[in-house]
């Protein structure tokens, strides 16, 4: 098992670490697998957001390695909602690995569409995904310009439970670190060089002043984690989950419940099926 020892929180129920072989392969096989969405895109490289999170923070460091740090074009999109510390964060990553960057201020163009609809503006659910979709676009906007790739920084965790903006953060070409559960995430980045202070950070999906992905899920990551890897995607029934990790069945319920609620989220827009006419 690793020995990076401040990854896990000191009641996780699970430590889904990977051994140091596993981490080593993993991050090769990530970096390999930037690389061929880039060359079968016919691509030159590849856009991402930057937060000044984990996410971010971790998948850019990897695109760096993996396609040069030349071909890599980082935008830090701040608004009245994000923080200060997280948005010189997202400069700071960009600076320390030498990757082109620009910051977007985008509190003008969310305004454009609060206008427009000024009884939706005070929805913070509703206005806090403008947020998340004007970033999107803007990534298309350069990404398209440039000839490049949009690269997607969703993790598992997020992915299973739905937590991101439909055609938001998730309207992206490939997600590197779609497969690693947010322990993992956090383990992969310190393993690539990610100053300890990211890699600890709290996340937060900046859609509202305040706002931490652990308060709204009502759950900390690493229980999230753990209920995931055994129930949702291992074989382990609730009873047998309980049984082997110190989790409570309303927080199995709630993690089934953000999975099944969510899978529209994971599937492409249904159609009706054909009729036989
Ligand atoms: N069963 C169904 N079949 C087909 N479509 C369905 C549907 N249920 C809802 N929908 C559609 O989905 C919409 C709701 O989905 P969506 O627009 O995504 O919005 P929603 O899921 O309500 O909100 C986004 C969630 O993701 C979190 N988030 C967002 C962005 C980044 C991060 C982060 O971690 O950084 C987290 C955010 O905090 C919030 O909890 C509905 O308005 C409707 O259009
Ligand atoms: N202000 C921002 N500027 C640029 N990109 C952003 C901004 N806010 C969010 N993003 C993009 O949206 C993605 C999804 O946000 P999310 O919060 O899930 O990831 P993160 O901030 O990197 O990590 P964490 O989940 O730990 O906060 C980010 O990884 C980043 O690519
Ligand atoms: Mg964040």
């Amino acid at each position: 098992m690793s020995t990076e020892p401040t990854i896990l929180s000191d009641t996780a129920p699970l430590d889904l670490r990977l051994s140091d072989d596993e981490l080593e392969a993993t991050h090769n096989h990530i970096l390999q697998f930037i690389r061929d969405v880039v060359d079968g895109a016919g691509a030159e490289g590849a856009v991402l957001g930057l937060s000044g999170g984990i996410d971010s923070t971790a998948t850019a460091y990897l695109a760096a390695e993996a396609l040069g740090k030349e071909n890599l074009h980082g935008l830090v999109m701040p608004s009245v909602v994000n923080s200060d510390e997280n948005m010189s964060d997202a400069e700071r990553v960009a600076q320390e690995l030498e990757i082109e960057y620009d910051v977007v201020e985008i509190q003008p163009i969310a305004e454009t569409f609060f206008d427009t609809f000024p009884e939706a503006a005070n929805d913070r659910m509703a206005a806090g995904n403008v947020y998340v979709r004007v970033r999107g676009v803007l990534n298309y906007f350069v990404a398209n310009h440039e000839n490049k790739i949009v690269l997607g920084t969703g993790n598992r965790s997020e992915a299973l439970t739905g937590y991101f903006t439909k055609y938001g953060d998730q309207a992206v070409d490939c997600n590197p670190i779609g497969n690693l559960y947010k322990q993992q995430v956090r383990q992969l980045a310190a393993h690539v060089g990610v100053p300890q202070d990211l890699v600890m950070k709290t996340p937060s999906a900046g859609m509202w002043t305040g706002q931490t992905d652990e308060d709204e899920m009502g759950m900390h990551y690493d229980t999230l984690d753990a209920i995931l890897a055994l129930h949702v995607d291992g074989p382990l029934s609730k009873s047998a989950t309980m049984d082997h990790i110190d989790v409570t069945g309303e927080q199995i319920d709630r993690v089934v419940e953000l999975y099944e609620q969510s899978a529209h989220k994971r599937q492409m827009p249904p159609a009706p099926e054909p009729l036989d006419l």
